[in-house]
């Protein structure tokens, strides 16, 4: 497994691999790596021939106030499991590497990038579309493998590299789950135990609003019901929205026209739970 550090090394290791004929995938991710992550590299595996993996604390996607600095990082061990992932290239750049004094472009996307997580992180999709457009032009992979567990994070970055042509096809995949419901993240580990306990019944609560707005209840209702359950139980919730499943515009009565998602986020502790789940 080859690990680069700097721009003209990777661009050199890309280039040999497709020189040889081969397709890439990308899997941009943060470090820390669980299962989930792993699942995108499989994924990758299956839709490509060689799988290349980013690892990229991305300063410009968090806010002042949040957590860049306690972020989890693990060098030693998320390599130790790209290698038995059988990836073949690991793309780790200093932050210098990424953004070079006088760096001066951003992207900003509109439509997806609108609401839920958009108002929770004001500036959050502009750092992440931008890094997600640079790791893109520099790997040159022709698929990219994203989790679903992050969905408007995956309509935004769609969203991107459709607007802006650039020739790469964005793969989703499913959400990957602790035997008890809790989607993976890294965030998890600061969950205390108690919190940990509790942290499956977001699911629980988002599965039963998704039955319910299925089986023809009245929206509002069922949401209302949701945010009660989640607050009973000790979430300070953010949000608990039904959503046109790529536009992430809210609805408020069930739509016919297309897919539709349940999309959540909610406190436990110090901990903040991303979850979303289709209504079908
Ligand atoms: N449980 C999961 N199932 C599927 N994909 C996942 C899961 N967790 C993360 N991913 C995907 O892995 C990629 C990298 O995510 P990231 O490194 O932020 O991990 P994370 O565990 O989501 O961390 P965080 O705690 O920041 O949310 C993203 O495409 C994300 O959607
Ligand atoms: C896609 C990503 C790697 C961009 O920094 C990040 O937002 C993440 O880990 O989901
Ligand atoms: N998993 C999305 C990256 C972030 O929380 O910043």
């Amino acid at each position: 497994m080859l690990i680069c550090r700097d721009l003209p090394s990777l661009r050199t290791a890309t280039a040999a691999l497709r020189a040889a004929g081969k397709r890439l995938a990308l899997v941009p991710t943060m470090g820390a790596l669980h299962d989930g992550h792993l699942a995108l590299v499989a994924a990758g595996r299956q839709a490509a021939d060689a799988v290349v993996t980013s690892i990229f604390v991305n300063p410009l996607q968090f806010n002042p106030n949040e957590d860049l600095s306690r972020y989890p990082r693990d060098e030693e061990g998320d390599l130790a499991k790209l290698r038995s992932a059988r990836c073949d290239l690991v793309w780790m750049p200093p932050v210098e590497a990424m953004y070079p004094p006088g760096s001066a472009t951003v992207i900003e996307v509109a439509g997806p990038t609108h609401g839920w997580e958009g108002d929770a992180r004001p500036g959050h999709f502009r750092g992440v579309a931008t890094v997600c457009c640079k790791l893109f032009l520099q790997c040159q992979a022709d698929v990219a493998v994203f989790g679903e567990k992050d969905w408007q994070q995956l309509q935004v970055v769609t969203r991107m590299a459709t607007d802006l042509d650039i020739p790469i096809g964005i793969l989703p995949v499913a959400t990957v789950r602790e035997a008890d419901g809790l989607a993976m993240s890294s965030r998890n580990r600061f969950l205390s135990p108690e919190d940990r306990a509790t942290a499956p019944v977001l699911l629980r609560v988002m599965t039963q609003a998704a039955a319910a707005i299925a089986a023809g209840s009245d929206v509002a209702a069922a949401l209302g019901e949701g945010v009660q359950a989640l607050r009973d139980h000790g979430f300070a919730p953010d949000y608990l929205a039904l959503v046109e499943a790529e536009t992430l515009k809210s609805l408020t009565a069930r739509r016919v026209d297309g897919p539709m998602r349940l999309v959540a986020a909610a406190r436990l502790g110090t901990v903040r739970l991303l979850d979303n789940v289709p209504v079908d």
